[in-house]
């Protein structure tokens, strides 16, 4: 790696402010501070508020950050402010909102306006910690030495890389490393925004995420040998990145945040998807073999020999105290739909287990999600991700749909279906995807899919489906699994269940395609439980 420290060079506290003043990479004071700034820098701190070229509400990240170290060092006499009102009003954002009002109030200390640039010091390390550089002396210089240099100890190879490059301070700003990509090194991404949003944070917390983000990378990211692989996909992809970073979500929701924000999460390893989501295999609920072993478990519920089943014998179904009236749909036993293999010449598994169960639920019980999911209000599907980024809108998706969270999933009623389902199939719920009511109106339907949603998700993939039929539809409005040759009547009551992969585990079954033919007279309610297979309502990722 070309980047390399020498000992004596790192700056290793980890306190701020005392970083600031330890840095002695100049001598003479910035007037108006009480530790060690650059010949450099202008000795009087400017009396009015920082000229910002950007919008009140929209700073970019290099500008307020010297403005937050600046003012962290501000002189303690020199720097007041003169009314109590100061502190809740920065707290409110006041300082970027409305920095007239603020300068009248004489809110010198609390907006950062006392500012004196000794602290550019610190943008300047990234560059005189680097040493060894084994550059070709005769490209990698600076177009003009002095200003080069100065520009670089004053922080402007991060706060304005273009201009930088514009002016040919490659050497000073390490520009010229191995290529001209090499200036995005020093990009953050997305610029960060300090703005009121809410409550909490307020914007100095947010600033301080930046400040640090910004030494994370000066300090570490870029002279890291083991943080180098990182470099460049290292970002900030939202502007409310440090705003989330300063609300603790880095350490509440690491996945997401690293997938988008690991800058202002001072963690760069999070960008690999496998860091900041390891994936535990032995969390899995079941193992090869158990799909089928949980329907044959039905099976013997409803009083059969599992050991007598064979294509001569098939399963046919029975009743199940407590679950339902069970009908075998197809089993492992039953032959493929004769036509089938004309279709495709994809390698045969053997025929799913799908099962029908009457009576699964009660009357009140669906009719208790409809009046749910109508209070929630059902809305048509629509593009976008969940947290563990699975529903997708498809064009062949015109239904409605809702999700039954907070108010329904703790609904007494609801709790009882949520229990008989844990039942069934053995598997608690934290493997499911909150449960999905959804309303078709006539000519509504949903085009020939598959539920099995990729394997490379931390909670697994979706291995087994079971489908609520909450009303007898009039007309239409069938599941139909094409290559079964089945199409499921909507009943009132009944449940489909049905694997999306196969017994093995081994990759999704390719039998259990279907789809919800358009419904052609009335409504049609239903639910889909999708059920992971791990954990997926505690999941970080
Ligand atoms: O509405 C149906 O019958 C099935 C719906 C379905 O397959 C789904 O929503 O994934
Ligand atoms: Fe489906």
């Amino acid at each position: 790696d070309n980047f390399v420290v020498t000992a004596s060079e790192m700056v290793a506290s980890s306190d701020l402010v005392e970083d600031v003043c330890s840095n002695d990479a100049g001598s003479g004071g910035g007037g108006g501070t009480s530790c060690g700034g650059s010949e450099s820098v202008t000795s009087t701190p400017p009396t009015s508020p920082p000229e910002f070229e950007f919008a009140y509400e929209e700073y970019e990240a290099g500008q307020y950050i010297d403005a937050f170290f600046d003012g962290l060092q501000n002189d303690e006499n020199s720097c007041v402010d003169e009314s109590d009102e100061c502190e809740d009003e920065a707290e409110r954002g006041l300082c970027m909102t409305d920095p007239d009002k603020m300068k009248e109030l004489g809110c010198d200390r609390s907006c950062l306006y006392c500012l004196t640039e000794s602290s550019r010091e610190l943008f300047s390390l990234g560059v005189e910690q680097i040493t060894g550089q084994d550059d070709d002396e005769e490209i990698c210089v600076d177009e003009s030495v002095k200003e080069c240099e100065e520009d670089a100890r004053n922080g402007f190879c991060t706060i304005n890389p273009d201009l930088m490059e514009e002016q040919g301070c490659f050497r000073s700003c390490l520009y010229c490393r191995t290529s001209d990509t090499h200036k995005d090194l020093f990009l953050r991404g997305v610029d960060e925004t300090i703005k009121e949003v809410g409550e909490r944070p307020s914007p100095r917390a947010v600033a301080e995420v930046m400040a640090k983000s910004e030494r994370y990378f000066v300090n570490e990211v870029l002279v890291n040998e083991s943080l180098g692989r990182y470099r460049l996909e290292c970002r900030n992809n939202n502007p409310l990145c440090a705003f989330w970073a300063a609300q603790g979500y880095c350490e509440s929701t690491p996945g997401e945040m690293g997938e988008n924000c690991a800058a202002a999460c001072r963690n760069c390893p999070l960008v690999d998807y496998d860091v900041r989501c390891p994936i535990d295999l032995s969390t899995n609920i079941f193992k090869p073999g158990d799909i089928n072993a949980m329907f044959e478990r039905l099976l013997e519920e409803a009083g059969h020999d599992v050991a007598s089943f064979s294509k001569d014998n098939l399963p046919i179904g029975g009743n199940v105290s407590g679950i339902g009236e069970v009908t075998v749909i197809t089993s492992p036993y039953h032959d493929p739909p004769r036509d089938h293999d004309e279709e495709e010449n994809e390698e045969i598994s053997p025929l799913p287990w799908v099962v029908s169960i009457d009576r699964f639920l009660s009357d009140e019980e669906c009719d208790r999600f409809v009046k749910l999911g109508e209070s929630k209000g059902y809305r048509k599907s629509r593009v976008g991700t969940d947290v563990a980024g699975v529903f997708k809108e498809s064009k062949g998706r015109t239904s409605y749909n809702t999700f039954c969270e907070e108010g329904c999933v703790d609904d007494p009623i609801v709790k009882r279906v949520i229990e008989r389902m844990t039942n069934l199939t053995g598997i608690p719920y934290d493997n499911y995807e909150g449960l999905q009511l959804v309303r078709y109106q006539p000519g509504q339907f949903y085009r020939r899919h598959h539920d099995e949603s990729g394997i490379k998700k931390y909670s697994g993939p979706r291995i087994l489906t079971i489908f609520l039929y909450l009303n007898t539809v009039l007309g239409g409005g069938g599941t139909r699994f094409e290559k079964l040759n089945y199409t499921a009547t909507p009943k009132k009551g009944s449940a489909l269940i049905w694997p999306s992969m196969l017994n093995s585990l081994e990759g999704r079954d390719e039998w259990t395609f279907h789809e919800a033919l358009p419904v052609e007279e009335g409504f049609k309610y239903g639910a889909n439980a999708w059920i992971r297979l791990r954990d997926l309502q505690n999941a970080i990722c």
